[in-house]
C-alpha cells in the first residue's frame, strides 16, 4: 500500500489520541502471565508484535512464526527453553533470520537448555526442546541487545533457584532491563541490579494482580515530531501516560523541549504544546538508552532545518532493517546532507526539502512513522505503509483524525 500524505499549511491541530499499551511492557507481561496465570493485563498493545506473542505462548508443539517481532523471538526462546514437554520451532520473517540470537542461545545452553539451529548457526529459525533448567548462574555479553537479558530475567522467577546474571561489556538499552525488573517487582518477585550483576529470586506463585500497561512512548514520539514541525500554539493530547514511566523513550519529554514542544502531565494524559523557543543550530543526543526514537529525532531535525549529531546508535544496524543506512538513503532523497557510521548520524542544517519524494520503508514500521510528520512541511509518499502494524496498527487512522490528507495511490 502506497500512501500520499499532505496537510493544509494553516491547520491548527487540536485533538486527543488514544494509543494502546507499550508493546515492550505488553510482551513482558504476557510472558509473565503465561508463567503466573493470575496476572491480569489492562490496556494491552494491539500491535502485531503483541498478537504474535500471544499466539506463540498458546502453542505447545510445532512451528511459531513471529514475523518481525524481535521481543517475541527473544522472549519466547527463553520461555520455551524452560517449558518441560513442549517442543517448538521459532521462526520469523526473512529479516528475523538475519537478526542474531547466539548470545541468548549460548546463555540458555549454559543453564542447561536444548536448542538447535534449524538453518544458520547463530540465527533463527531455532528448535527449542523445553526442559528443566538446572543451573542458576550465567554470564553473557550485554552490548548487543538488552532483549537477551530481559528474556532470561522473565523466566528467572520460575527457575528452581532463581537466576544470577553477570553482564559483560558496556550494557546497552539499560531502561529496557530496568523495565523488566520493575514489572517483576510489580508482581512481587524480588531482584537486585548492582553494577554488572543481576539477581532474581525464585517465586512459585504470585498474588492475583491487575497490571495496567502505560501507553507506548515510542509511538508517542511521532506526535512529538508532529507538534515540533507545526505552528506555535498547536496542541495534541495523548491518553494513558504517566510521569514516572518504565519506558526509556519517555526521555522525549526532555529532548523535544529543545524543539519547542512543552509537555504537561495531568489526569493520566500528556498535553503537548508547541511554544516559541530560540533553537540552537545543532542538536546533540546520546540515544544508547532510547534507540527506537533515533529515526523520529533525525526526521524532526531535518524538517526543522536543524543540524544534529546522534550518537549511541550501534544497535540500529540489527533492528527491523539497518536503520542507519535506511535513514541515510531516504533523508538524502529529500535533500539532506547526512553522514552515518556504524554508531552515529550527523545531519547538516538545511533550508530546502524536496517535495513529493516516495519514502521506502524497508519492512520497518519506524521508517514509515518517523517520516510521516514531514507532511507538515511538504507532501510526500510512503511506500508499503502497512508496515506500521508491527507496533501501531491505528497510526494512519490517527493521523487522519489530525486532518492529515492521506490518499492511497
Ligand atoms: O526489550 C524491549 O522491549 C526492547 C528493547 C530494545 O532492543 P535492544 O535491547 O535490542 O536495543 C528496543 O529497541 C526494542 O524495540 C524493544
Ligand atoms: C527494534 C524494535 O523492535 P524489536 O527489536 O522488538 O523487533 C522496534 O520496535 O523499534
Amino acid at each position: 500500500m502506497k500512501l500520499h500524505l499532505s496537510t493544509a499549511t494553516d491547520i491548527l491541530l487540536q485533538h486527543e489520541i488514544g494509543i494502546t499499551g507499550s508493546k515492550s511492557e505488553s510482551n513482558r507481561l504476557l510472558l509473565l502471565q503465561a508463567l503466573f496465570p493470575n496476572i491480569k493485563i489492562k490496556n494491552i498493545s494491539n500491535s502485531d508484535d503483541a498478537v504474535v506473542m500471544q499466539k506463540g505462548l498458546a502453542i505447545s508443539n510445532g512451528v511459531v512464526d513471529i514475523h518481525h517481532a524481535g521481543t517475541a523471538m527473544r522472549f519466547l526462546t527463553g520461555y520455551f527453553a524452560a517449558q518441560e514437554g513442549k517442543s517448538v520451532t521459532l521462526t520469523g520473517s526473512k529479516r528475523m533470520t538475519q537478526r542474531p540470537i547466539k548470545i541468548l542461545v549460548d546463555a540458555l545452553r549454559d543453564l542447561g537448555a536444548d536448542i538447535v539451529y534449524a538453518a544458520k548457526e547463530g540465527y533463527p529459525p531455532i528448535k527449542v526442546n523445553g526442559k528443566k533448567l538446572t543451573e542458576n548462574k550465567v554470564s553473557l555479553p550485554a552490548n548487543i541487545s538488552s532483549q537477551y537479558i530481559s528474556s532470561l530475567l522473565l523466566i528467572a522467577p520460575s527457575l528452581e533457584n532463581g537466576l544470577e546474571l553477570e553482564l559483560v561489556g558496556k550494557i546497552t538499552s539499560v531502561p529496557y532491563i530496568k523495565m523488566t525488573l520493575a514489572l517483576l517487582t510489580e508482581i512481587g518477585v524480588r531482584s537486585s541490579f548492582k553494577g554488572n550483576q543481576i539477581k532474581v529470586f525464585p517465586k512459585t506463585s504470585v498474588d492475583s494482580k491487575t497490571v495496567t500497561v502505560e501507553s507506548d512512548w515510542s509511538s508517542a514520539s511521532y506526535f512529538y515530531s508532529l507538534v515540533a514541525l507545526s505552528k506555535v500554539g498547536t496542541e495534541i493530547t495523548l491518553s494513558s501516560y504517566k510521569q514516572n514511566s518504565l519506558q526509556g523513550d519517555s526521555v522525549l519529554v526532555e529532548i523535544y523541549e529543545a524543539f519547542g514542544v512543552q509537555t504537561k502531565f495531568a489526569d493520566n494524559k500528556i498535553f503537548l504544546k508547541k511554544t516559541a523557543v530560540s533553537r540552537p543550530s545543532k542538536i546533540n543526543c546520546q540515544l544508547e538508552n532510547a534507540p527506537d526514537i533515533a529515526q523520529t529525532i533525525a526526521v524532526t531535525c531535518f524538517g526543522l532545518g536543524l543540524g544534529c549529531h546522534l550518537t549511541g546508535l550501534h544497535t540500529l544496524k540489527i533492528k527491523e532493517t539497518d536503520r542507519l543506512e535506511a535513514l541515510y538513503t531516504e533523508l538524502s532523497k529529500l535533500g539532506a546532507v547526512i553522514s552515518v557510521t556504524d554508531k552515529d548520524l550527523t545531519l547538516e542544517p538545511s533550508k530546502h526539502i524536496n517535495p513529493d519524494i516516495a519514502i521506502n520503508t524497508y519492512n520497518d514500521h519506524r521508517m514509515a512513522m518517523a517520516f510521516a510528520p514531514l507532511a507538515m512541511k511538504t507532501s510526500l509518499y510512503v511506500n508499503d505503509a502497512e508496515v506500521v502494524s508491527k507496533s501501531y496498527p491505528d497510526f494512519w487512522n490517527d493521523l487522519q483524525k489530525l486532518q492529515f490528507h492521506i490518499k492511497q495511490v
